[in-house]
């Protein structure tokens, strides 16, 4: 009888989903199966947070729409499940608010807790018997943290010390020298996940977006049920694409334009 303790976990991924992909489905899987094979974590829960309509990325289409397809992508899931706070924000929201705000309202859903009891998440959670939110990303998210002025150190800190991340190898990036150059990310390397993907999948909603807008078929990419709801809304056009392209760039656009349009 293994005599350890098993930490329930709920793995939220924040990200445009502009559209969702069958890659971003597939990263749930891995990541639950890679902290299952630890013996130590149990995950109870995926949650999809699409990113607000303020986050002015080229090409970034209605929140609703995006939101209905993360649903409707998750409709057959009995774990995975979309989550509409963020995207309903006037304002784009840091990850590190995403995750405070998704990991508050998990602990105050937890039995036995009282509201009460709950006025800070960071202080009090080491106390409380909820399951442990962490943030799940892809390796380019994970490298974007060294863009200058992408992210704020102290929101690193927080995310990575104090709750979690799982990250999924993508083709081209090397999480582990990342986190091995970075003195803050080797500070919490253990709260840090690198899940190798051997099967190298490539999607990315950039190449999904530009085969429709060619007309191209994207089945096997998508989910079928997102694909009837794409062509049913004739989302995704060259005029879809310009949306955004008129902004004048703070450092987040320019970073996020320059990885969309590679
Ligand atoms: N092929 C992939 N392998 C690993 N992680 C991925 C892959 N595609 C997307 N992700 C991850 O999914 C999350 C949400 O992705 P998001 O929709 O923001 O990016 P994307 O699919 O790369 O889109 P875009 O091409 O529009 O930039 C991010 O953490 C991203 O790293
Ligand atoms: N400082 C931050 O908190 C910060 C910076 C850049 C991207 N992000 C988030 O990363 C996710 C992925 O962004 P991209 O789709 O632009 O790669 C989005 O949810 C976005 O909000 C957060």
């Amino acid at each position: 009888m293994p005599n350890h303790k098993v930490t329930e976990v709920v793995l939220l991924a924040c990200g445009s989903f502009n559209p969702i992909t069958n890659m971003h489905l597939r990263m749930f899987e891995l990541a639950r199966d890679h902290l299952h094979d630890t013996g130590q974590y149990n995950v109870v829960k995926g949650i999809i947070s699409p990113v607000g309509d303020a986050y002015k990325k080229k090409g970034l289409i209605e929140a609703s729409h995006r939101l209905e397809m993360a649903r409707l992508a998750t409709a057959n899931s009995d774990w995975i499940t979309v989550d509409d706070w963020e995207s309903l924000q006037p304002e784009w929201l840091e990850t590190a608010k995403v995750v405070r705000d998704a990991s508050m309202r998990i602990i105050l859903r937890a039995p036995g807790i009282k509201r009460e009891k709950v006025t800070s998440v960071r202080v009090k959670s080491k106390m409380i018997n909820g399951p442990q939110l962490m943030l799940l990303c892809g390796a380019d998210v994970l490298e974007s943290f060294a863009v200058p002025n992408l992210w704020k150190q102290e929101d690193i800190a927080e995310i990575v010390g104090f709750y979690g991340l799982v990250c999924i190898t993508r083709s081209g990036s090397d999480p582990y020298k990342f986190i091995q150059q970075s003195d803050d990310l080797w500070t919490h390397h253990k709260n840090i996940h690198v899940v190798h993907e051997w099967i190298t999948n490539e999607i990315s909603a950039t190449h999904v977006r530009r085969a429709l807008r060619r007309g191209h078929s994207v089945r096997y990419l998508v989910p079928e049920n997102v694909i009837d709801y794409i062509r049913e809304q004739r989302l995704y056009s060259a005029e879809s694409e310009r949306k955004n392209s008129d902004i004048v760039l703070a450092p987040l656009q320019r970073y996020t334009r320059a990885s969309s349009s590679s």
